[in-house]
Order: C-alpha cells, then sequence, then structure tokens
C-alpha cells in the first residue's frame, strides 16, 4: 500500500501547523510520499509565502537604489517565516546558504516563476529535514516542454525511475523545469497538480490531498455559511466544479491519476479524524442530496447576436465562433435560441477587443443586432444525481425568484451533470446561498 499525501499552505504556515502534518504522516506508515505547498496564511489578513515572493521579485526587478532596501526587508521577512517554522520544530537547520543563492538568481533577474518556486522549495527542504526522509527537487523529475505545456510522458518516464529506488521522499510542489533548465510553475495552486502527478508515477493506492476544510463541501465555505461536505464525488462532478471556481482542488489535477482510477481523499488537517470527501471514478452510491455541489465565477461579458431565421443558415456559428478565434478570445458558454446565439467570455479578456470583435461579427454573418452585457457571473449546479430528478431546473428558478435574483440565462449541460446559470455579479452570492438552501438546507 503505497500513498501520496500533498499538504496545502494552510497545513504549513505555522511550526504548530507543520507538527499536525508530522502527526498524521508518522500515524500511517503507506504516507510514504509528501508533496509539501509553501507556507500559506497563518491568519486572515496574513500573507501567503508564494505572494511574498512575487513581490520580492518585482522589486529585484526595479533597479532604483531605493528598492533595494525595500527588497532587503522582505526576503528577510521570507527567511523568518522559515526560521519561525525551524526553530517551532527545534530543528538545526541553516537556510542562509540557500537565501545567498536566491539573493543572486534574483538579482540576475532569473525569472518570476523561479522566484515563486522557492516557497515550495524551501519548505520541501524543511519537511525532509523534519520527517527524516529523502529531498527530490522538483526541478529534476518534472518537466516541462519549450511550449511551456506540462511534459507528461518523460515526466512519468523519469519520476517513476527515480521513486523506484526511493522509499520515502519529499517532492516539492508547484514547479518543474523547462528543456533548458529554467524553472517553470504550473498555475495558482499547481502543489495539487504535481501531487497527482506523483501519485500516478508510484502507482499510489490513494492520493491524500490534506487541506482546512473537512472535504469538498457542497458550495464555498466563504459564501454559504457551513456547507455540508460531499462524501463522494465523481471525477467529473469534480472537474465542473473546480474548473467553475471551487478552488479546493486545482481544476487540472484530475487529471494524472484519472487515467489510473486512484481515487483522491480530501481531508482536513485541522481534524484529521474526519473522512473528508473521496474522488472517484463511479459510484453506486446515491448522493445525499438531488445537486453534489455549486460553484461560480464572476466577470463575464456576453455577446447576444440577433438575426432572424438564423437557423436555417449552415455554418452561422460556426463563422461567429471564428471571429473570436481570430481575436484570440477563448468562448466559456454558449447557448443559442431560434433567432439569437449568446457567447459567454471573460470579461478581461474581451474587454480591450470588443469593439474588434463586433465589427467582425457584423462582417461575417450580418447580424440585425449585436448586444453586450457585462459584469455578470455564471453558477454551475453540478450533480449526478440531476439525471433521475425531474424538476431540477423549476427549483432553482423558483429558488432564485424568491431571492429576488434576475436569471439572464439558464442551460442544461449536455452530458446531464451541469445546470449553468447566468446572474449579475451583485447577485452571486444570494444566488448560491438560494440554490443551497433549496437543495440542502430544506432537505436536511
Ligand atoms: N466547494 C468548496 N469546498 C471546500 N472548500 C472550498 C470550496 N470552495 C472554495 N473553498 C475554499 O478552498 C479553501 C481550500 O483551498 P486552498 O486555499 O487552496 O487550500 P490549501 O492552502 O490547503 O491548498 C478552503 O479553505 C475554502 O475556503
Ligand atoms: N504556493 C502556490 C501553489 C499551491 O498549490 O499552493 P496551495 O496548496 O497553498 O494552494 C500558490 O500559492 O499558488
Amino acid at each position: 500500500m503505497k500513498k501520496v499525501v500533498k499538504f496545502g499552505g494552510s497545513s504549513l504556515a505555522s511550526a504548530e501547523q507543520f507538527k499536525k502534518v508530522g502527526y498524521i504522516i508518522r500515524q500511517d506508515d503507506t504516507r510514504r510520499y509528501v508533496v509539501p505547498s509553501a507556507p500559506g496564511k497563518r491568519f486572515a489578513g496574513d500573507t501567503k509565502v508564494t505572494d511574498m515572493l512575487y513581490s520580492c521579485y518585482l522589486l529585484a526587478l526595479r533597479e532604483e537604489e531605493e528598492q533595494e532596501e525595500e527588497f532587503e526587508a522582505l526576503l528577510q521577512a521570507i527567511k523568518e517565516r522559515y526560521d519561525e517554522i525551524i526553530s517551532g520544530l527545534g530543528l538545526h537547520l541553516d537556510l542562509e546558504p540557500e537565501f545567498r543563492v536566491i539573493r543572486e538568481n534574483f538579482s540576475r533577474k532569473i525569472g518570476r516563476d523561479y522566484a515563486a518556486s522557492r516557497g515550495e522549495y524551501l519548505n520541501g527542504l524543511v519537511m525532509a529535514e523534519y520527517l527524516g526522509y529523502e529531498f527530490i527537487d522538483a526541478a529534476e523529475v518534472i518537466f516541462f516542454k519549450e511550449s511551456g505545456n506540462f511534459d507528461a510522458r518523460k515526466t512519468n518516464r523519469v519520476l517513476s525511475e527515480r521513486l523506484s529506488s526511493c522509499e520515502r521522499a519529499v517532492i516539492p510542489g508547484f514547479y518543474g523545469a523547462l528543456p533548458n533548465g529554467k524553472i517553470k510553475t504550473f498555475s495558482r495552486g499547481g502543489s495539487d497538480v504535481t501531487g497527482s502527478i506523483v501519485a500516478k508515477a508510484v502507482h499510489a493506492d490513494l492520493y491524500e490531498n490534506w487541506t482546512d476544510v473537512s472535504g469538498f463541501l457542497v458550495a464555498d465555505p466563504g459564501i454559504v455559511k457551513n456547507p455540508k461536505a460531499i462524501d463522494v464525488i465523481t471525477y467529473r462532478e469534480l472537474r465542473e466544479l473546480s474548473y467553475m471556481g471551487a478552488t479546493v482542488l486545482h481544476e487540472d489535477a484530475i487529471f494524472p491519476v484519472r487515467g489510473e482510477g486512484i481515487p483522491i481523499n480530501i481531508r482536513n488537517t485541522n481534524a484529521p479524524e474526519d473522512k473528508g470527501t473521496l474522488i472517484v471514478e463511479a459510484t453506486c452510491r446515491t448522493p445525499r442530496f438531488t445537486i453534489t455541489g455549486i460553484a461560480g465565477k464572476r466577470d463575464f461579458a456576453s455577446i447576444t447576436i440577433e438575426k432572424a431565421m438564423m437557423n436555417g443558415q449552415v455554418g452561422f456559428c460556426h463563422k461567429v465562433l471564428g471571429v473570436f478565434a481570430e481575436n484570440d478570445i477563448s468562448i466559456e458558454h454558449m447557448p443559442s435560441g431560434i433567432d439569437t446565439l449568446t457567447v459567454f467570455v471573460h470579461q478581461d479578456e474581451f474587454e480591450e477587443k470588443e469593439q474588434k470583435v463586433i465589427a467582425g461579427i457584423h462582417r461575417a454573418v450580418e447580424p440585425d443586432l449585436v448586444e453586450l452585457e457585462s459584469d455578470l457571473a455564471l453558477i454551475a449546479v453540478v450533480g449526478r444525481g440531476m439525471k433521475a430528478t425531474r424538476g431540477t431546473s423549476g427549483r432553482i428558478f423558483s429558488a432564485l425568484a424568491h431571492a429576488n435574483v434576475n436569471v439572464k440565462m439558464i442551460d442544461q449541460g449536455s452530458s446531464e451533470l451541469n445546470i449553468i446559470i447566468g446572474v449579475r455579479n451583485h447577485d452571486f452570492d444570494a444566488a448560491i446561498r438560494a440554490i443551497y438552501d433549496i437543495f440542502v438546507t430544506t432537505q436536511i
């Protein structure tokens, strides 16, 4: 039996948190491969070490002399975060030589990704020392292609080979190396992806992802007070939820383990006795509620194109989508009617190109009308149980009407696994609470 355990920044923010992690790992001998993140927030309003490193690198890029003092102070503050952990754990580890290298590399302007990756690198050194596990630098085993995309094949080959001769190891999360050796990171929250890659490489029986909540919750706890935890969720459901903003697991963390059928278990470092959420390929277990989860994102814009008899024109959608592709704008969602087609895009990607897009649409399909709307949010209601339940959309509609939320769009995905709802940004929280209440609170 082999487990890969990833601990998020919230689980490693202080010596006290590290001790909880040490206890969890020592309790189960099969927790052999450990993937740490950088120290996260110790309290509300605190700054994650990753963010401190980004700011520090920005200061290093500016060449004015006044910045130098600020840079030194911030680098020192980062070192103090680690020193506090090291002394709190009673370790004899001197990170000064590491910080000398980091300072030098920052002044050589070695790259923003390198800067950010040092959070995980240093935490990996501390963790390995604390556990007595071997330290493996992710730059030696996680690879990206020249294009910047993750190189799954090379990584799996090198990493499985390396770990086959290693009983217990700490592999820092979040980063790897490009073919020229330069450090590259995944997108934010990417240590979850590293954990999944390691789990695949060692054919783990389980990938445990330890965080500060007792599993994947039906809704974001920042919006709904004390939401229920999900016992079991499928990879597909989870993918929909994490893509739509449920930040507890990085949206790409599913792919490496999914192909191998390795379950993921989301657990709470602060409540290790809780079972958390099990993420699996398929399950016979009936979900507790009609819906499994709700998630959403703000700041979308919609472009509605109206043209009489649009439905009868072959290639209409193709031409419209071509305009977005030419302008390098990705499309989030595209509900359509008989004479209308609406395209949802990320507002920040669209704003500066909007006039070019409108002109392009006019040239491509000669519409009767093009209408724009901004400050919209998209909410995904996800659940494998919805397929077998009639009237789910109706219940959503009535819950939102009761909460005085104006529904701009509602659309059922072709998988019947999700329903997407468009509302105004300012109705976002109220809409999520109303949907949670109708499917969860009233069912308990
Ligand atoms: N549906 C959800 N279920 C659980 N947590 C969620 C959900 N949506 C958002 N979150 C937030 O995700 C946080 C955990 O993710 P993250 O901050 O990345 O943790 P870590 O530092 O452990 O990687 C939780 O504290 C919670 O606030
Ligand atoms: N430290 C990185 C990577 C990461 O995965 O962190 P966390 O596990 O704390 O979300 C970040 O802040 O993005």
